[in-house]
């Protein structure tokens, strides 16, 4: 059969209609199609109201990360992730932190950057100098269209401008936008902003107004959290928390230095956030998008935290990143286990919620340090990773348990392992019930 995608009026038709086409398209049985339309917490009318062509709704684990502490008050973390030992090493983590005193976390105004990109200009430097001596007007027409967001003491604050002189397309001008969003991630809300103010700008510059948008790299919206952990904290019955702090020092500045490391080790820090991120219906793409840019803010790209050794042998680390998050607007006032989410977290602003996140990555960021800089990854990590495999090789209820750990304690975590072990449990299992 030779699928055509080709979905002429697909969007007309209701979530039903569209998969019965699919599954018709896809041959999908009907076990298959029970998969896609079983009721979920977002139900699929809601779904069908967030984005186009809904088929169905589909689920990610959601789990509780223990332990945080943040500022002097415990906090419940939700996080929706597929990836096994996540919330495992969060927890962990914030296990040890909290003996320690906990997370300490600050952020800044909560500032998004929207860029009207200008050509067509012959005097970029004179066009910029217009630009500035008019910032009034052009911030009176941003702020003249949100009023909502003015009255809840948010606006656009500032204007820049940035130079290019001299690109392929001849020279450029760039003016930001600097706009307080308050509590919304601010995505729809600047570039609403941006639009408004182009013609004013292309009158003051004489030039052609193309791309009004948000910038991803929120530099001005950043959130920080740091911990100060003792030797005593980290130590274990094989190796000493002082030996464990000096590995984590050589793990970190591995990332500090080398790109390649840098990349896998801000993913690991990700680990934490993304979770935090979707399960409060936020925008990962922007977070991700936002996270990386900042890591390479200095012309390399390096790790998102930094690790150092007090003058006691503590070992302190901090984070400091943008999160641009927000607790209305977008997905999270839309989607129900969203809004649970921040109830769970009892969360009263965006930039609580950002500093939590990161507090979160920070967490998980010493988790996988602390376990590569000792017995490597694998040991945790796979034994949890072993359950997923056994639900590969088709264990269900208490055989997925007895499988993973026997795959654990045998260092084969591997689905014809998983497989083999299935069938020897089930045929021990049919002989007990013969006798
Ligand atoms: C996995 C652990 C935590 C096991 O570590 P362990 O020493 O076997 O843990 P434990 O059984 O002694 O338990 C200690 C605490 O961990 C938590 N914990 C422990 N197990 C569970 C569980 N099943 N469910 C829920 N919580 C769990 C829990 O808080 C528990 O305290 P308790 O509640 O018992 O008082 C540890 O080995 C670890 O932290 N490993 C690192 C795992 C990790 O980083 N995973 C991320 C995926 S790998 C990756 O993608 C990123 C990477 C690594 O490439 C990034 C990088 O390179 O930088
Ligand atoms: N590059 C990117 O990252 C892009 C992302 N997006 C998407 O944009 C969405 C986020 O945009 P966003 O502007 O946050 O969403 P919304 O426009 O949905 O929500 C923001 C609006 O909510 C209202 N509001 C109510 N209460 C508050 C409050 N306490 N604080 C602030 N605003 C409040 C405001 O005014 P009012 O009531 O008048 O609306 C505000 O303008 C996400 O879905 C994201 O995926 C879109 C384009 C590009």
């Amino acid at each position: 059969m030779t699928t055509d995608s080709r979905l002429p009026n697909f969007r007309a038709l209701t979530p039903a209609q569209r998969f019965a086409h699919i599954a018709r398209a896809a041959n999908l049985t009907v076990e298959e199609a029970a998969l896609v339309t079983a009721p979920g917490a977002l139900g699929v009318d809601l779904a069908n109201g967030m984005i186009e062509n809904v088929i169905g709704t589909f689920e990610l684990p959601f789990g509780i990360a223990g332990n945080f502490q943040v500022n002097g008050r415990d906090v419940l973390v939700p996080m929706a992730v597929e990836e096994p030992s996540v919330v495992a090493a969060a927890s962990f983590m914030a296990k040890l932190v909290r003996g320690c005193g906990g997370f300490e976390t600050s952020s800044t105004e909560p500032l998004m950057r929207a860029q009207v990109q200008v050509l067509g200009i012959t005097d970029p430097y004179g066009a910029r100098q217009a630009l500035l001596r008019h910032r009034e007007d052009i911030l009176a027409v941003a702020n003249s269209r949100d009023k909502v967001l003015i009255e809840l003491g948010g606006g656009c604050r500032d204007i820049e401008v940035h130079v290019f002189p001299d690109t392929p397309r001849g020279a450029m001008i760039v003016m930001h936008l600097i706009v307080d969003v308050r509590d919304a991630m601010g995505a729809n809300t600047v570039n609403t902003m941006a639009e408004s103010v182009s013609p004013l700008v292309e009158k003051l510059t004489g030039g052609t107004v193309r791309l009004r948008i948000l910038s991803n790299l929120a530099d001005l919206r950043l959130a920080r959290a740091r911990v100060r952990i003792t030797p005593e904290a980290l130590d274990t019955s094989e190796r000493s928390g002082a030996d464990i702090i000096e590995g984590v020092l050589d793990a970190y500045t591995f990332a500090a230095v080398d790109p390649y490391r840098a990349a896998t080790h801000n993913k690991g820090i990700m680990n934490g956030i993304d979770p935090v991120v979707v399960a409060t219906g936020n925008d990962w793409r922007a977070v991700e998008a936002g996270a990386h840019a900042y890591a390479c803010r200095s012309g390399r790209y390096t790790s998102l935290t930094q690790w150092e050794k007090d003058r006691s042998g503590a070992l302190v680390g901090t984070i400091e990143m943008p999160m641009p998050v927000g607790l209305v607007g977008g997905a999270t006032k839309t989607h129900p286990l969203a809004r649970l989410s921040l109830k769970i977290m009892d969360v009263k602003s965006a930039q609580e919620l950002g500093e939590i996140a990161v507090a979160v990555g920070l967490a998980q960021n010493l988790g996988a340090l602390r376990a590569l800089a000792t017995e490597g990854i694998q040991r945790g990590h796979m034994a949890l990773h072993a359950r997923n495999i056994a639900l590969v090789a088709g264990a269900t209820g208490q055989e997925v348990d007895a499988v993973a750990r026997r795959m654990a304690e045998e260092h084969d975590v591997r689905t014809d392992r998983a497989l083999a072990l299935l069938q020897e449990l089930r045929a021990a299992e049919a002989a007990r019930g013969n006798s």
